[in-house]
């Protein structure tokens, strides 16, 4: 798909009436192309360079995007040097876009018999059409029909309700379907037929068990509607049972199965326990909206379980009450989790959400209900900030810290905390970041830089305490001879008191760079991408290696392909290998993991919360993912597997990263009245930065690390900006990363140009690739200067034609 630019299009006196800043119209690009662009401004000046073509169509009667977003796009692409079309391509769902590469399929809701819009013959032709294809391109439409210019005609089934329009396989819509088990009717009604069936498999153990399982959940004789609903049958299944002896029982008519469309945005408004804000939370309100006076940004740095999501929730409630919208941004991850259920409790039907998961056509839903008003509040990861608000009062971005925060591919490399802030700007609204471990850029801005409010919340809510810290030696308790399958024995016994106790337990390990992998012990051969500088990760449950750069993946091999041998062992250690060690250690347990390979499924996230909340699981493994905002009562044990691993990044972040990380995961142990306790396992027990954790001063932590920051010139002392230069030939792009490094050296600006350097990673899907880091100084315009020069640099590089082929990549403010 070619990156949409800015173009001047020509107005036919037809469409004049329709022209609006921000419309969608259709235009012709190239010869046979036709694309959906955005109006963005409307002037006289015919272009020199080329022809204006006629603006074919207009999409739209009230323009889908407002001025705000136009200047916030902008700014966007300005800011992150990229093109505005990347931008638009970002922000607009391709379900709101229309071009010769759409695709269109049936609007599963269309029922042509009640529609209210009369159909004419040819909108009926293409509809037929579907009978024998779920989809139809843009070329289909126009065979079918014999015509070139089939927009109108598709503009119009789009108006009609009857088609919806994606461009990627993964954009199609399609209904979430549950399959539901109920009872059948005639035994349900019947305690003497059910009795029967209950005699008829006696001695089938597992037919049994699903049988109890679902009386115990659909009491079906005290409440005979109940079981009309029946159950999910994913939640009916819990491991262990058999899906072939539910087949039986269905063949045998015990119970039926049928399929339910459900609705992804769910609706269900349920009723909320009343909250009283404690006293420390009110006060840190106030506080909150005394900032709000004269900053337009305000810092709440609140300690893990300390209470902000309340915080958070009375202040949507007053904005909402003024008539002014609000956004919430949330990482990723914790969108499926416990705050969005909160906040449901709350807001209910008023409440948008807007996830990453979702198709394209269900972020047209929460786009056009933001439009329509239906949505005054979104909760949202961070391409939220392109929905089209048009008077925005507030933007709360809870976990301000995440790095998952930053787009690292493709552009724009926005990082969505930062955006928010300039978004916010834009709709003269003010915007609340909320962190137990602030990101230095943020605390800066809050202290010296006195940009920002800073608002503190240093206790934790109710009776709760902040959990006890223990390091525990892995080298003493290796000389000893106390160590177990990698434990500690401080470990195992912390444990063991919580399971005695009924409490849960969490254990962390800390998934980047650290994944395992297969080596052969003889030879010492490990796995290599073949396109890609990496070994490969060895995946024990699919027995496959797999390169977590490119996707490239193959078959274990049974012996060594080196030299043969069949002594190929695991190293490293994953989460799989901790379930194993603790399962040996534990093995009355019930043991859960969570990391990529767990939830691969979109609802396999939740499924494993729900049961570690319901307390079906003892202990729960997990990478980051069980860090994020987690709220278990009845938690009161977490451990670090490896702290180490958290330490060692060769990156100006490290410490900032390892202090917030070892924060987060900690503070998911005793929120409640028990007080937690933390094992950290490290080989390094004298580390500094535990002991920092430990005392918990986050302020004097920072003053530290801002000290070296300032003295090796790093964030937030200067600006970075990364450049990646690409290319599948090796000299080629280490020359032009040389030629690069030449021109940026020669920009007048105050600035340090570090490189080119091989990256870390020298070669992926086999392009080589070299990086350069230049360190802006932050006062007055030597950014935006800087900036533009280097964009033009860009340009004559790729003109010159031994470099043609060659891929700048800018990130700025990269991670
Ligand atoms: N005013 C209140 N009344 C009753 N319960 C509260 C109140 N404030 C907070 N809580 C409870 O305290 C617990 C911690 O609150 P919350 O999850 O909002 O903490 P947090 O500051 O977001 O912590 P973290 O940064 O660790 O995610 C939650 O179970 C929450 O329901
Ligand atoms: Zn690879």
């Amino acid at each position: 798909m070619p990156i949409p630019r800015m173009f001047t299009y020509r107005i036919p006196s037809s469409l004049s009436e329709q022209i609006k800043i921000g419309s969608r119209v259709i235009v012709q690009f190239g010869k046979k192309k036709v694309l959906t662009g955005i109006i963005g401004k409307v002037h006289s000046k015919a272009p020199q360079a080329y022809d204006a073509k006629p603006l074919l169509d207009v999409l739209d009667d009230t323009p889908s995007v407002n001025p705000l977003q136009i200047r916030f796009w902008v700014w966007m692409a300005e800011y992150y040097c990229c093109h505005i079309g990347e931008v638009m391509l970002a922000a607009l769902p391709s379900g709101l876009r229309l071009s010769s590469e759409s695709k269109v399929q049936l609007n599963p809701n269309f029922n042509p018999e009640e529609s209210p819009y009369p159909l004419d013959e040819r909108e009926i032709k293409i509809l037929d059409a579907f009978e024998n294809s779920s989809e139809l391109s843009y070329e289909d439409c126009e065979k079918i029909l014999g015509i070139k210019t089939i927009h109108p005609i598709l503009k119009s089934l789009v108006t009609k309700e009857a088609i919806l329009i994606f461009e990627r396989v993964q954009d199609k819509y399609s209904p979430k379907v549950e399959t539901r088990i109920r009872i059948h009717p005639n035994i349900a009604k019947d305690k003497k037929a059910l009795e029967a069936v209950f005699e008829n498999i006696s001695g089938k153990a597992k037919q049994e068990s699903i049988l109890l399982k679902y009386l115990r959940d659909v009491p079906v004789f005290n409440n005979p509607q109940l079981n009309e609903k029946g159950l999910d049958k994913a939640s009916l299944l819990e491991e262990g049972d058999s899906e072939s002896s539910l087949k039986t029982l269905i063949k045998n008519g015990v119970f039926e199965s049928y399929k339910q469309v459900v609705n992804r945005i769910d609706e269900t408004a349920v009723t909320a326990g009343k909250i009283v804000l404690s006293e420390k939370q009110g006060i840190a309100l106030s506080e909150i909206k005394n900032h709000f006076n004269s900053f337009q940004a305000t810092l709440l740095h609140g300690i893990t379980g300390s209470g902000k999501t309340e915080i958070y929730i009375q202040l949507i409630k007053e904005v909402l009450d003024s008539g002014s919208q609000v956004l919430m941004l949330l990482p990723e991850i914790a969108l499926t989790t416990q705050i969005v259920s909160r906040l449901k409790q709350v807001f209910g039907g008023q409440m948008g959400v807007y996830h990453s998961k979702y198709s394209d056509n269900e972020r047209v839903e929460v786009w056009n209900g933001v439009i329509s008003g239906r949505f005054p509040f979104v909760v949202g990861v961070r391409s939220s900030i392109f929905l089209p608000f048009d008077s925005l009062g507030l933007i709360i971005v809870d976990e301000e810290h995440e790095s998952s925060y930053k787009q690292f591919d493709p552009a724009p490399r926005f990082h969505a905390r930062d955006a928010a802030v300039m978004l916010s700007y834009f709709h003269q609204a003010k915007t609340l970041l909320g962190s137990a471990t602030p990101s230095f850029e943020s605390y800066h801005n809050a202290t010296e830089g006195g940009k920002y409010g800073l608002v503190e919340l240093p206790e934790r809510y109710g009776k709760a305490n902040l959990p006890e810290f223990h390091l525990a030696d892995l080298a003493g308790d290796k000389r000893k001879n106390l160590l177990k399958v990698d434990t500690t024995r401080l470990m195992r016994e912390r444990i063991q008191e919580a399971l005695d106790r009924q409490e849960q337990v969490l254990i962390f390990q800390n998934r980047r760079g650290y994944s395992p992998y297969i080596q052969c012990e003889d030879c010492g051969w490990t796995g290599q991408c073949i396109q890609c500088d990496v070994s490969l990760t060895y995946h024990q449950f699919s027995e496959e290696l797999r390169c977590h750069y490119c996707g490239y993946k193959e078959k274990v091999p049974p012996a060594c392909p080196a030299c043969g041998s069949s002594q190929l062992a695991t190293m490293g250690m994953g989460t799989e290998r901790i379930e194993e060690s603790l399962s040996l250690l534990f093995p009355e347990a019930r043991i859960g993991r969570m990391d990529l390979d767990t939830t691969r499924n979109k609802y396999g996230y939740q499924k494993l919360l729900d049961e570690f909340g319901a307390g079906h699981l003892d202990i729960l493994v997990g990478t980051q993912m069980i860090t994020k905002g987690l709220d278990f009562g009845n938690v009161t044990v977490v451990g670090i597997w490896d702290g180490d691993r958290i330490l060692n990044f060769p990156d100006f972040r490290s410490g900032e990263r390892a202090y917030q990380q070892i924060t987060q995961v900690a503070g998911r142990a005793g929120r409640r009245e028990t007080k937690g306790n933390v094992i950290v396992q490290t080989r390094r027990p004298d580390e500094a930065i535990y002991q920092q954790v430990i005392k918990g001063d986050y302020f004097e932590f920072y003053r530290q690390e801002l000290h070296e920051r300032k003295k090796f010139y790093y964030p937030p002392f200067v600006k970075l900006i990364k450049i990646t230069t690409r290319n599948s030939d090796y000299k080629t792009a280490e020359k032009a990363a040389m030629a690069l490094h030449q021109y940026m050296a020669g920009i007048a600006v105050k600035k340090i140009v570090l490189g080119p350097e091989k990256a870390m990673i020298g070669r992926i899907k086999n392009q080589y690739q070299f990086e350069s880091i230049i360190k802006l100084d932050r006062s007055g315009s030597s950014q935006s200067e800087f900036k533009q020069k280097l964009g033009e640099i860009i340009i004559q590089l790729n003109g010159k034609p031994e470099f043609r082929s060659v891929r700048f990549v800018v990130d700025v403010d990269p991670n």
